[in-house]
């Protein structure tokens, strides 16, 4: 099912352009990443989506619109930490949130022990370190088993050890299947944590894929032919190929340690017994175009 579909969205404010004309879909059960450096338009594209700032014009659907209005029910985010309250624990504190929220059966013991706190879950709030806050809150968007999570940037501001405890943690839930977006400026966050991404510069939309094909040091080749599970399976078994993964248009992506000419592919699937009905080098310089942006903040 197609869970978000939005459609040349866009934002100014004033002079600036803080989305525009943008478009990605995201699927369930992906974890969609967002990755594009400070200011790129990440939390303006969120905002809209969840119903916090008006769009200039473009649209968006949740869910192939089959909740109609009653669609951001389904949809869990964390934008900001939330505020706690410091002398309740963790329990307490989303008891407080599942109230709010009108959640009848909230499956608390559940949720602290997917964001690992269940043995710190009578403690007080403010004995916790900044991980600790922060997957309480990763719990709290989880409150009442919203089938979409979204969150903006959830690692800032922690030290490297509360990264890796979020990174974790979210690995955890994409690991359920429950759809995941995340906004980032961090590609190894993206990398480690997301199946798909969507690379934004200036509001605009520069690539979006799987994060094999987006985010990769391999040089990557597409290829098809008519007879995909055969080219497949014939590729799958050649030792000069790191990987050959099919992608969801059907076109098979193939992974080489180093550059490799097209009439080389060509042949090897020539001599495989299928002839190839389509052949492109994907570039493989967005990750270094990526880095640049990112350098040049
Ligand atoms: N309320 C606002 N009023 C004026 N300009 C805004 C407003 N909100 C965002 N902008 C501008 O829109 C652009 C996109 O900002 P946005 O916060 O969406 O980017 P971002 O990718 O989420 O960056 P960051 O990670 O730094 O939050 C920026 O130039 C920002 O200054």
């Amino acid at each position: 099912m197609n869970v978000l579909r939005i459609n040349g969205l866009t934002k100014r404010y004033g002079r600036i352009t803080a989305v525009d004309e943008l478009s990605l879909e995201v699927e369930q059960g992906m974890a969609y990443g967002i990755l594009g450096p400070n200011g790129s338009g990440k939390t303006t594209t969120l905002g809209m989506v969840l119903d916090i700032t008006h769009p200039d014009s473009g649209s968006f659907e949740w869910f192939e619109g089959q909740y109609g209005r009653d669609a951001r029910r389904h949809v869990g985010a964390l934008l900001e930490t939330p505020n706690f309250y410091p002398y309740l624990n963790a329990i307490d504190n989303l008891v407080i949130v599942a109230h709010i929220k009108q959640v009848k059966a909230p499956r608390f013991e559940e949720l602290l022990k997917l964001v690992n706190l269940y043995e710190r879950r009578t403690s007080k709030f403010r004995t916790y370190s900044l991980g600790m806050k922060q997957r309480l809150a990763i719990a709290s968007a989880m409150v009442g088993d919203p089938e979409v999570l979204i969150f903006d940037e959830p690692t800032n501001g922690l030290d490297p050890q509360g990264i890796a405890e979020i990174r974790n943690t979210l690995q955890r839930i994409a690991e359920t299947g429950k759809t995941i977006i995340m906004a980032s400026h961090i590609l190894d966050e993206v990398e480690k944590v997301c199946s798909h991404v969507a690379i934004i510069k200036n509001g605009h939309l520069l690539a979006s894929g799987t994060v094999g094909a987006i985010i990769s040091d391999d040089f990557l080749v597409e290829i098809a032919a008519e007879d995909m599970p055969g080219l497949q399976a014939a590729f799958k078994t050649d030792n000069r190929i790191k990987k050959a993964e099919l992608q969801d248009n059907g076109i098979l992506l193939l992974h080489l340690e180093n550059e490799t000419l097209a009439a080389a592919i060509n042949e090897w699937a020539f001599s495989k017994g299928h002839t190839l009905s389509h052949l492109r080098i994907v570039k493989k310089s967005l990750e270094a175009e990526f880095l640049e942006i990112t350098a040049n903040q």
